[in-house]
């Protein structure tokens, strides 16, 4: 098998990968993954004990057990960009022997939750809801660097969405479905729906505060978009990245998102903390 070169697998010379700064007995099979380091602790501080705690840049680590669930808690900071590195980097450490830098022959499958903050784009869904992220629609450019395969019912529903959003120019969205497990176990009960990822806070979420949007209406273009059963609910960073990379190199994931903003009601919540804090107590007790 060929061996990674040390330029594309980049291991520090305490043996941990490049950019988490962990080694390959630092996770856990169960991954929690959220934008803010300052939430790792929110959630670990559940844990009956903590046994790693690791950081380097915005990629804060702790992994401990809950029970006796071992659960590693990872942030990946905002964006696709980032997703790029957490997601790789986590695969390697599970798949890659570091030793002999050949990918192993028995390949791991983690299971990966983003517990994120997001805002709605439909009047029914108000601030305060859990929301579990059915599929991951990506307005970012991250997977038009990889080799992506996507199976008939995606296809479809891309086909749809592509047409709906056709004329705006330069925006080329690719589609993922949630590991289905994981949204009937972990998402039970959730509000469901299709979350876009924008490569942006602002203008590429439809905001405007002093620089001028070129899309016109974006809000409500997301809003009225419908094939069958299948809505657009939520915008936030990451999603898109996460079940699409997850699904590339064979892990399973799911995105439960705390919906901090109502953007067809122009609100945003003055308590973020307890919506953030019933997400991660859902979630945790359904691992
Ligand atoms: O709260 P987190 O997990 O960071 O998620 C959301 O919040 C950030 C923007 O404020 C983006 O990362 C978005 O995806
Ligand atoms: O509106 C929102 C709220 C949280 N995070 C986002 O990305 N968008």
């Amino acid at each position: 098998m060929q061996k990674l070169s040390e330029a594309d697998l980049i291991i520090n010379p305490d043996g941990s990968i490049y950019h988490l700064n962990l080694l390959p007995e630092d996770i856990a099979d169960t991954v929690i993954t959220v934008g803010d380091l300052d939430r790792v602790a929110e959630i670990s501080k559940h844990f009956d004990s903590i046994e790693v705690k690791k950081g380097k840049r915005e990629f804060i680590t702790h992994t401990g057990y809950l029970g006796k669930k071992r659960i590693t808690v990872l942030s990946t900071g905002i964006g696709t960009d980032n997703i790029d590195i957490v997601f790789n980097e986590l695969d390697a450490l599970v798949n890659i022997d570091f030793d002999t830098r050949e990918i192993k022959k028995e390949l791991k499958s983690l299971n990966i939750i983003r517990i994120g903050t997001s805002g709605a784009v439909q009047e029914d869904i108000p601030m305060g809801t859990i929301l579990a992220s059915s599929y991951g629609l990506g307005f970012d450019a991250l997977m038009h660097y990889y080799i992506h395969e996507i199976s008939g019912d995606e296809h479809s529903l891309l086909d749809s969405i592509k047409s709906h959003f056709s004329h705006i120019k330069n925006i080329h969205p690719y589609l993922t479905a949630a590991d289905q497990s994981l949204l009937r176990t972990i998402g039970s009960g959730m509000e469901q729906g299709i979350t876009v990822t924008a490569p942006g806070f602002y203008a590429p979420q439809g905001r405007q505060v002093r620089a001028k949007n070129a899309v016109p209406n974006f809000i409500s273009l997301l809003t009225n978009f419908k094939q069958s059963n299948n809505r657009v609910t939520n915008l936030e960073m990451e999603t898109a990245g996460i079940y699409a990379l997850a699904k590339t190199l064979g892990h399973k994931a799911l995105s439960v998102n705390a919906i901090l903003a109502s953007r067809v009601k122009f609100e945003f919540s003055s308590e973020p903390n307890k919506i953030v804090d019933k997400a991660i107590k859902m979630v945790l007790d359904r691992l």
